[in-house]
This record gives structure tokens, sequence and C-alpha cells, in this order.
């Protein structure tokens, strides 16, 4: 069995103690701690093996992760009703798949580059060349995010999803929340629509977010972060605008 020192070298530390800092590392026990007042008179106040010290005195922030992440788990199962067809909600799992093909990014994508050669006035165009890269953005980021987390999808999730890549075994973010929530901005954003179709863009959107839960895709948390992700990547679209001024080249491909 390897010394935990051992381990520490082996992957990579210098030895020196900042290594573990970042959670839930203490620095040596205060003078009326009682680890130190368990020590017999006279005894040399050695401190506590760093590993021990890290068991018995996790961090406030360690334990807030863990309760946390240990709710979402015990709640997004319970909220999984439509997982399987033996579920609570089984019979709405067909409803719940139509939702998911949806926001789903192939007919996104389709469709957006379908517009795009067919519209016919400049203004569509930008929008959708602006919609496209938006779209091609979520599926890097989302993908990036999923391959560096890599936390598994819930274990009564069924893995029978349409057209997925391989990152797709992961579920941190949901990419149908960061989609909804992208594609949702910019609708409301570049689209002239009246009232009630707003709002039902909004609905849509949390539609989507909330049935990825309920088919038992997705913990809670991935969905919340996904659409927090979404959100933010439409700034991105729209700080890095793409117009005939800026990408003069790229609106000369479209321009019939
Ligand atoms: C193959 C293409 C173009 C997109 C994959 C879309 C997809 C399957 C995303 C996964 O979404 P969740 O992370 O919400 O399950």
């Amino acid at each position: 069995m390897p010394s935990p020192r051992s381990s520490r070298e082996r992957r990579g530390g210098s030895g020196g103690r900042l290594e573990f800092l970042s959670l839930s590392q203490r620095g040596p026990a205060a003078p009326d701690s009682p680890s130190r007042r368990r020590e017999p008179a006279g005894a040399a106040a050695a401190p506590l093996p760093e590993e021990d010290c890290m068991k018995l005195n996790p961090s406030f922030l360690g334990i807030a992760l863990s309760s946390l992440l240990a709710i979402d788990l015990w709640a997004s199962k319970r909220l999984g009703v439509c997982a399987g067809e033996g579920s609570a909600w089984g019979s709405a799992r067909p409803l719940m798949k139509v939702i998911e093909v949806s926001g789903h990014g192939i007919p996104w994508l389709l469709g957006t580059f379908y517009g795009l050669c067919q519209s016919d006035s400049s203004a569509a165009r930008e929008v959708l060349l602006n919609l496209l890269f938006a779209l091609l953005l979520d599926l890097v980021m989302v993908a990036v995010v999923k391959g560096l987390v890599r936390r598994p999808r819930p274990t009564h999730n069924k893995m029978d999803m349409f057209v997925t890549i391989s990152v797709d075994k992961y579920s941190f973010p949901s990419g149908h929340a960061t989609r909804a929530a992208l594609v949702c901005r910019f609708v409301l954003r570049h689209l002239v629509l009246a009232v009630p179709l707003r709002v039902l863009v909004v609905l849509w959107a949390l539609i989507v977010s909330v049935s990825r839960v309920m088919l038992g895709r997705h913990n809670m948390t991935d969905v919340l972060f996904g659409l927090l992700l979404g959100y933010a990547l439409y700034g991105v679209v729209e700080h890095c605008w793409l117009s005939p001024a800026t990408a003069p080249a790229l609106f000369a491909l479209w321009s019939h």
C-alpha cells in the first residue's frame, strides 16, 4: 500500500504543502483545539498528519458542496418521473422525447442553415449567420466543459437519445439547456414577435430544461448550469456579432 506522501509525489507534487490547499487543508491545530487538549501532559505537540486533518476538519465549502451534490442527486432521481416506461409518468415519455428533439442541435443547425440558404434579405442573412455561429459556439463550449468535468449521467437514465456525440455520455452541463437559453435570448432579441409568441419561446426553453430532469437525462445542477452558460454565451455572440463590416468574406459567401 503506497504511503500518502509517496502518492502525493507520484501525482506530480513538489512535496510542498501548497499542493492540497484548495478545499480542505488546515494549518496546524490551534493551541486550544480538542486535538491539542487530548495530548498527554509534557508530550511534544506533533501536528496531526495532513490527511487526518482533512478527514477530521473538512472545510465548510467542502461540506456545503457535498451536501448540495447529495441533494441534487436525490431530488433529480425523484423528479426523473419519465426516466423509463415503467416510471411514475412513464406514459408521458414519448411527449418528453418530442420536446427533447425540439431542443436538439441537429434540427436547429439544419433549420438555420436552410433558412440562410433561402434568405433573401441582408438583415435575415445577418441574423441567421449569427444564429449559426451561436449554435456552433454552444456545441463546442458544451463539448469542452463536458469533456473537462466528465460527470456521468444519472444512473436511472436510459441512453436512447437521438444522435449523440462521444462527450454526450457526460451530463454536465445539459446541452439542451444551454441551447434553450441561448436560442431564447437570441430569438427574443433579434426576431420581432408578438407578445404571446415571446411568452411561448420562454415557455419552450423552460419546458425543454425541465424535461431533461424528468427524462432522467440530467441532474438539476447540470440543467441550471446549462441555462446560465447558454445565457452567458449569448453575451459572447452579441460581443462578436458578425456583420458585413466585420466579416465581409463570410457575407460574400451568402450573398446571391
Ligand atoms: C450531434 C449534435 C449536432 C448535437 C448533439 C446534441 C445533444 C445530443 C446534446 C446533448 O444534450 P444534453 O446534454 O442536454 O443531453
